[in-house]
């Protein structure tokens, strides 16, 4: 397992000192646990001095719930981090202990490098107000306000002026697809316009970092599956730090870069999605992955086979063939100002004269986000295997139905690339 071996990281705030810029804070972890335990019980105070004093505890022994047991790990700036386990399992709880609601019985919880061990109640109201915003699961609107003002809510709280927190309340409400519902109240409104309400709440605060809890799992599935996508959507554009508590290991590893299960307060594993559905810590973690919808949850990027040859469109077929061969390769991308032209298979270039321009497959390359359930039929109707890009258009590698189907089937074919 991989938890717990979270180093403590540089640039350490303390209450009072100053905010430091954008760049000192780009080194520093947006979140970071350390050890960190929530006990509930009337001993609580008895097991933080065991625990601060460096006393082993078993969690099993305690008179009291052990919600979070010694937790350790880091929220990297611009991260959608997953927390996933079942009902009773520590998530909420844990969720707590990271915006200082619940504080930590034991250990460190650090936002954006402060501690929030010892800081005053002023300073934890400022943290929350001003570095964090929360997505709740019962969306938590004001029924008396309307959608501008719920939206503008945490503005108004700032003391934001109405002008300022009305345009940005706008922005954001376009955003997420609401424009012509700002004057409804929120009992006129579906729950999944409320869950929009809810998020663009908490993108106008315009904190980086951004806690869920539970945020679709009330809505139905088709519902859900857009927020789902529109979460997505946003992230790549966005780049905020999430934190996002699920019971359903499906949305966990739709959304997820890193996935934490929990088990009785226990964090069982962290990892991506391939390294947890290809090597499983434990059997509790390898029923859960049993119900997973491989098709949805792996996409392109996750199982792009990186180690696949790239040559010139000019270069000549009887080259590049003999290359392929020599590499033990079928296929390969043809690039040019780092700019992806096509994919070229062996089969082709063995019978070609000329170039390989003329014989390579130009199809559009696919973005490394796209499940691909949806990309099963675009592969089967070419011999070449389809072209991945990243974010930025550059080339990840190559994706062919065959290791798609092997991805499928439970085999890693991830290379350790996530
Ligand atoms: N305020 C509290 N006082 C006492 N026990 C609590 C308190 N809050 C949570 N617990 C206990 O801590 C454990 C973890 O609860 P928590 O709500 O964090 O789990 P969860 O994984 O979020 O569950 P769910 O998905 O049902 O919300 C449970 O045994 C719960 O009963």
């Amino acid at each position: 397992m991989s938890a717990g071996n979270a180093e403590p990281a540089s640039g350490v705030r303390r209450e009072g000192e100053a905010t430091e810029s954008a760049a000192d804070l780009s080194a520093v972890p947006a979140i970071q646990a350390k050890n960190v335990w929530k006990i509930f019980g009337s001993k609580t105070s008895h097991y933080a001095r065991l625990l601060k004093s460096g006393e082993e505890l078993d969690p099993d022994s305690i008179h009291g719930t052990a919600a979070v047991v010694n937790a350790s790990f880091e929220v990297k700036r611009g991260e959608t981090f997953v927390v996933m386990g079942l009902s009773g399992s520590g998530k909420s709880t844990l969720l707590r202990t990271l915006n200082g609601l619940n504080p930590a019985t034991a250990g460190d919880v650090l936002i954006n490098g402060q501690a929030l061990t010892g800081v005053s109640k002023q300073e934890l109201r400022r943290i929350r107000r001003d570095e964090l915003s929360m997505v709740f699961q019962h969306f938590a609107l004001l029924p008396h306000k309307t959608v501008l003002d719920n939206v503008a809510y945490g503005l108004e709280v700032r003391g934001v002026d109405r002008k300022s927190r009305y345009e940005t309340a706008m922005r954001w409400i376009e955003r997420v697809d609401l424009t012509g519902n700002e004057g409804y109240y929120p009992d006129q409104l579906s729950g999944g316009m409320r869950q929009r309400v809810g998020l663009a709440r908490a993108l106008a605060a315009e904190t980086d970092i951004l806690l869920m809890d539970e945020a679709f799992s009330a809505l139905d599935p088709l519902i859900r599956a857009d927020l789902q996508q529109q979460l997505l959507d946003l992230q790549q554009e966005l780049g905020k730090t999430i934190v996002f508590i699920t019971h359903d290991l499906n949305e966990a590893m739709r959304l997820g870069d890193r996935i934490a299960i929990m088990k009785s307060g226990r964090i069982v594993q962290l990892g991506t999605t391939t390294e947890i559905l290809y090597s499983p810590a434990d059997d509790y973690v390898r029923r859960f992955i049993h119900d997973v919808d491989r098709s949805r949850v792996l996409t392109a990027g996750m199982v792009v086979d990186k180690t696949a040859p790239t040559f010139k469109p000019d270069e000549s077929a009887e080259e590049v063939c003999r290359r392929l061969e020599a590499a033990g390769h079928t296929a390969g991308s043809v690039l040019e100002g780092g700019k992806v032209l096509g994919v070229v298979h062996l089969r082709n270039v063995r019978s070609a004269t000329g170039t390989i321009r003329e014989v390579m497959n130009t199809a559009e390359p696919v973005g490394r986000y796209t499940p691909i359930a949806e990309l099963f039929s675009r592969a089967a109707e070419q011999i070449e295997p389809l072209a991945i890009m990243d974010r930025d258009g550059t080339l990840l590698g190559l994706l062919s139905q065959d290791r798609m189907l092997d991805s499928m089937s439970g085999s890693d074919t991830s290379g350790g690339h996530a």
